[in-house]
């Protein structure tokens, strides 16, 4: 009997064929000629997208103008949205909230919380934290007169005491991979009498999540990564029904009241998660995102983290192998612990990130030397994961990275 190579592209075939989704990747535009590991970080274009927008641009908006918002659904639009995303976050679609960009939901799931533990004066945020999810709980605890204590760097749940309203946790680290464990952390905010918040923008849509049953309170995430909805496309609030009595939040609008039309100068909460709303929803961005979110139709939330699994595990692989010590894995090794990136260490980074672009493979840089890559399992092969490594292990065997071209650190990825 023959064993096959890690680099035999059969080997790939194998593997590609074993963690199947039905030709998920024909559901995408995406530039030949390129392999795409950034989907962690603005997604790729799902090829049901342009015509759709196109058609509520010149149709519904063009011609339907305002008749649009009943005549084509504009106003229940983020519902059937919210109908598309619960399945993979494990809740009910009516507690979710869409239409604001993450961080300034994240200001208001946040304030919202800290006011359902009015006894309690501290905000808990683990310092490894993506910088926004800090900045926008430093103007929490400003506005409510709270406090901001930052936990030991990858434990927060270590730091909870008696006077900890709401610990704030990334699911997924943004610069490790490395992915908490929600149902853990929540039993511990619990026994410690605090809420749970989780910013989920890097697991949602790679990561299947059972949020009501891990018993966390409060979600938020973005839908631009691995849920493809495009720059700056709306994101996401999910408030436990335990907490929707008497919730309140900073910017009570008029699409968050229980009968915006019937204009009153009183303000009344919708029921449920609805009251989280503030203002007109983004037609155009829901559109976009609806027509994405049909990109997952008929794949098991189970199917898809397995071949984002196999495809992180096959990078990891081929790294060991091809590159030798002259990268560092920072992502868990045990896929148990890792979302669907993996991060490189080098002390040239940015150099070999920008080396790998002008190559075709995109991934990114996160200061001061990590080359961050992620994995789309709904688009990408294992023959392109090879294809990367090849592509890598070239870089740093040359060292290319060391151009004078990618001394400067420029970009935005
Ligand atoms: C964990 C996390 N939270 C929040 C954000 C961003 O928030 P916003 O959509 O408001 O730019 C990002 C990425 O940009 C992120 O990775
Ligand atoms: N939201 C982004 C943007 O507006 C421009 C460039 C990158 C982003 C990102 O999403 C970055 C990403 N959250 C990260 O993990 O670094």
């Amino acid at each position: 009997m023959t064993t096959r190579k890690l680099t035999d592209p059969s080997y790939a075939d194998a593997l590609d064929h074993a963690t199947d989704l039905g030709a998920t990747h024909e559901r995408f535009l995406l530039p030949p000629g390129r392999i795409y590991l950034d989907g962690n970080s603005l997604g790729a274009l799902p090829a049901g997208v342009p015509e759709r927008v196109a058609r509520a641009i010149r149709h519904e908006w063009g011609d339907g103008l305002i008749g649009s918002w009943l005549d084509a659904g504009w106003a229940g639009l983020a519902d059937g949205v919210a109908a598309k995303l619960a399945p993979l976050l494990g809740v009910d679609p009516a507690d979710i909230q869409l239409g604001d960009s993450t961080s300034v939901t994240l200001f208001k799931t946040l304030y919202a919380a800290c006011r359902r533990r009015p006894d309690r004066r501290t905000i808990l945020v683990d310092p490894t934290t993506f910088p926004t999810d800090g900045y926008v709980a430093r103007g929490v605890a400003d506005a409510l007169g709270l406090e901001l204590r930052w936990s030991e760097p990858g434990d927060p749940a270590a730091a909870l005491d008696e006077h900890v309203a709401v610990l704030l946790v990334n699911h997924v680290d943004f610069r490790t991979g490395a992915l908490l464990d929600l149902r853990e952390t929540a039993r511990a905010a619990h026994a410690a009498g605090a809420l749970l918040l989780a910013d989920i923008c890097h697991s949602a849509g790679s990561v299947p999540m059972t949020l009501l049953d891990d018993d966390v309170d409060l979600a938020v995430g973005c839908t631009y990564k691995y849920l493809n909805g495009g720059p700056g496309a709306p994101a996401f609030g999910w408030v436990t029904p335990r907490l929707h009595a008497g919730l309140t939040h900073p910017i009570p609008g008029w699409w968050g009241h229980a009968e915006p039309f019937a204009m009153s100068l009183e303000y009344q909460p919708a029921a449920g998660a609805a009251r989280m709303a503030s203002g007109t929803p983004p037609v155009i961005a829901l559109t976009a995102l609806d027509a994405a979110l049909d990109a997952f139709a008929g794949v098991e939330p189970a199917a898809l983290r397995a071949r984002s699994l196999s495809l992180t595990d096959y990078f990891i692989a081929l790294v060991d192998d091809q590159c030798g010590t002259s990268v560092e894995v920072v992502t868990p090794r045990d896929g148990h612990r890792r979302g669907s990136q993996v991060s490189l260490r080098h002390p040239a980074a940015y150099g070999v990130v920008q080396a790998l672009i002008a190559r075709g493979v995109v991934g990114d840089f996160r200061a001061p030397d990590i080359a961050r890559f992620g994995f789309a399992a709904l688009y990408l092969s294992h023959r392109d994961v090879l294809a990367a490594v090849e592509e890598l292990a070239a870089v740093l065997r040359t060292d290319e990275f060391a151009h004078p071209r990618f001394a400067v650190l420029q970009a935005i990825t």
